[in-house]
């Protein structure tokens, strides 16, 4: 009996599921299983003062393990989305992959009814509260023009090598600030794969229902549930501006012209004032023709059509200089909005104002089948994403 059958055969009550769970892991040799007992020892009882980071699935813990290890402990909660199937994913997908740009899974707990999940602990956080935290972070960081070109480089690397390297390539369905965390040197690491999906060679795309962040959302993807690399590409596109630009993609407190960021970007691209979006932050200390380019790249990244961006080794090649961007080819980005004027009548989750457009949620705002389903993707026409809204709220 391996360690992981042990472990499900105690969590699992129905005879069926065990069946399920156990074959599912018979093959997952990487990963080390920890009692629930030496993980609350390691977080002092799960306590708030060691608690560093809430996410959709749970809240994230700062532990030192037994041999003296610091880890990064993530404790899904019972009603989060991550059920057995994600959790399963992730622990699968990551113990049979390792690059310096994705974090690295220790291993998990499956007691009782607990699903934990322990990672090589990141010193600096994630980008989204330390850059784009708008000064929230405990962590200060000076994000000069030289970091954030590496930022962007390791986590195109990190991803070239997901889409590009590993067989079945992978998806990783969910590329956004809170995502890439970064090490005590700022070496980005992409983190989360409790949503990735594997594709295997012979098939052009996916269907499948909807998870990821609104504002990050691919449109094919969120309106058909087609997913192929290409949605990466676009949620990366989404990062790479806003890592230059030092700002979330969606602000509504800013002018209404200013409030999304790729419109702003294409709006500035089209006048040729491009370089009026990089971070003021830089206080003009950065190299504008790299960060024409980048936000170039961003843009070729975003477009409406997923065939017409590039893949992610190119993107590195051209984010290195390697290879020459062909500005002929970039388009104005898609936006979910331009497919539908779609309404909603009041925040699903607490963030958004009620009358939000489809694209002006927070980075936080999570679609899940429970929002929007797309398995059967012919049938997923804006009507019934309007629907659905309705029936969320
Ligand atoms: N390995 C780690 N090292 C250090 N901090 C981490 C680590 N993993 C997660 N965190 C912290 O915990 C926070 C929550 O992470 P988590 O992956 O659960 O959710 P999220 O990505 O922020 O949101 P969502 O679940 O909605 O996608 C992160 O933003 C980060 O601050």
């Amino acid at each position: 009996m391996t360690c992981f059958s042990f472990l499900f055969g105690r969590r699992i009550d129905s005879p069926q599921q065990f069946g399920v769970v156990e074959e599912d892991l018979s093959h997952v040799h990487n990963v080390k299983c920890y009692s629930y007992k030496e993980l609350r020892n390691a977080t002092e009882d799960f306590s708030t003062a060691n608690k560093i980071g809430e996410g959709g699935f749970g809240s994230v813990y700062k532990g030192r393990l037994k041999h003296g290890e610091i880890a990064a402990i993530k404790v899904l909660s019972a009603e989060s989305r991550q059920g057995v199937p994600e959790f399963l994913a992730e622990i699968k997908t990551m113990s049979e992959i390792e690059h310096e740009n994705l974090v690295k899974l220790y291993g998990c707990c499956a007691e009782g009814n607990h699903r934990i999940l322990v990672y090589n602990y990141l010193e600096n956080n994630s980008l989204a509260q330390t850059l784009l935290g708008g000064g929230h972070s405990h962590i200060n960081i000076q994000f000069s023009w030289r970091t954030r070109t590496r930022i962007c480089i390791g986590v195109a690397r990190g991803l070239a090598f997901l889409h590009d390297e590993v067989k079945p390539c992978i998806v990783h369905r969910d590329i956004k600030a809170s995502n890439i965390l970064l090490d005590k040197d700022l070496t980005p690491k992409i983190s989360d794969f409790g949503l990735a999906k594997l594709i295997p060679d012979h098939m052009t795309h996916v269907s499948t229902r909807v998870a990821g962040t609104l504002g990050y959302l691919a449109p094919e993807y969120a309106i058909r549930g087609q997913l192929t690399r290409k949605a990466d590409l676009y949620s990366f596109g989404v990062l790479l501006v806003e890592i230059v630009c030092g700002r979330n993609n969606t602000n509504t407190r800013l002018p209404v012209a200013e409030q999304y960021l790729l419109e702003r970007a294409w709006d500035l691209y089209e006048r040729r004032e491009l370089v009026a979006l990089v971070d003021t932050a830089l206080d003009g200390d950065f190299d504008a023709e790299e960060a024409c380019r980048f936000l170039k790249i961003g843009l070729l990244c975003t477009q409406d059509n997923p065939k017409l961006r590039p893949s992610m080794s190119t993107v590195v090649r051209m984010l290195t200089g390697q290879k020459d961007l062909d500005e002929s080819k970039i388009m104005k980005p898609g936006l979910i909005s331009d497919f539908m004027d779609l309404k909603v009548r009041a925040p699903f989750n607490t963030k958004a104002s009620a009358t939000t457009s489809f694209n002006a949620f927070s980075g936080s705002e999570m679609l899940d089948s429970s929002i929007l389903s797309s398995e059967n993707s012919s049938t997923a026409t804006p009507t019934t994403l309007t629907g659905l809204y309705g029936r969320s709220i």
